[in-house]
């Protein structure tokens, strides 16, 4: 439809997006159509079952290479994939080259991922494209300033978890992720917090901490998807019904050229 294509020639104005009081956290709702959803969907599974890896707490696809400390090991990206990734960085303006790196990773409803700071191998900007069903991802300050003995864990993807978080739960903040929605992190927010999702089926939206972006709780509340008394304010819950898919674009600055050059 030419009313479709035209919304992605134009690049979006992030500042209306930006959500809490952190400048460097926006979420765009409705980035994506929901034919484009169910075809990226679609592609995600028809990837050979070889490309999951599980994990205890989700299983995920890699793509784009393999990111060491030194920089990125590069393998091609699938154009059903590319085609996205160039969209965000079109649309968005804040990656300073083509994005090269996606994690996707699938949870079930009692599944999530650890608060965890992205490792130093990206460039700090994080895009996360949510598939399929609703999530809240919570952004806890970093303890390191206040726990100078906490020890980190790299991963081979990069990633460094942090499993004890000591931090004050009044900055601490979620962030509530529909599907077909755009968040994006960078700087502050990159650097200086933690993030993760619970493991749990149920979430309760607005008893642990402040969800910011209160237009999508607003949006929840008419769905099937709310349970309890949608009247109370205070109580805010919803049921993990099905899986979450969500595609974690990054850019790895370093890249290897000629590693397998033989
Ligand atoms: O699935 C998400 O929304 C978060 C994923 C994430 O934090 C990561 O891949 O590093
Ligand atoms: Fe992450």
């Amino acid at each position: 439809m030419e009313e479709e294509d035209g919304k992605y020639e134009k690049g979006l104005d992030i500042g209306v997006h930006i959500v809490g009081s952190l400048p460097t956290i926006i979420y765009i709702p409705d980035f994506i159509y929901q034919s484009e959803q169910s075809q990226l969907l679609h592609d995600i599974y028809e990837a050979p079952a070889s490309r999951w890896k599980s994990l205890k707490n989700r299983r995920l696809q890699n793509w784009g290479g393999v990111v060491h400390e030194k920089g990125l090991l590069p393998q091609p990206m699938p154009s059903w994939l590319t085609k996205t990734t160039q969209r965000i960085c079109q649309k968005t303006g804040l990656f300073p080259s083509a994005i090269n790196h996606v994690l996707i990773n699938e949870y079930l409803p009692d599944q999530g991922i650890m608060p965890h700071q992205d490792g130093p191998a990206y460039f700090p900007v994080v895009a996360i494209l949510s598939l399929e069903s609703p999530i809240t991802i919570e952004f806890t300050p970093h303890p390191r300033s206040k726990d100078k003995d906490l020890s980190v864990s790299e991963t081979a993807i990069g990633q460094q978890d942090s499993p004890s978080i000591n931090s004050d739960e009044h900055d601490s903040f979620s962030i509530l992720l529909m599907p077909r929605s755009l968040l994006i992190f960078k700087d502050h927010a990159y650097t200086d917090y933690l993030h993760g999702i619970q493991d749990s089926v149920s979430l309760n939206l607005d008893k642990a901490r402040i969800v910011v972006n209160t237009a999508q709780v607003m949006e929840l509340k008419e769905t099937e998807l709310l349970h309890g008394d949608v009247n109370m304010s205070q109580s805010i819950m919803f049921r993990r019904t099905s899986k979450r898919v969500s595609l974690t674009c990054r850019l790895v600055l370093k890249v290897h050229k000629n590693l397998f050059k033989f």
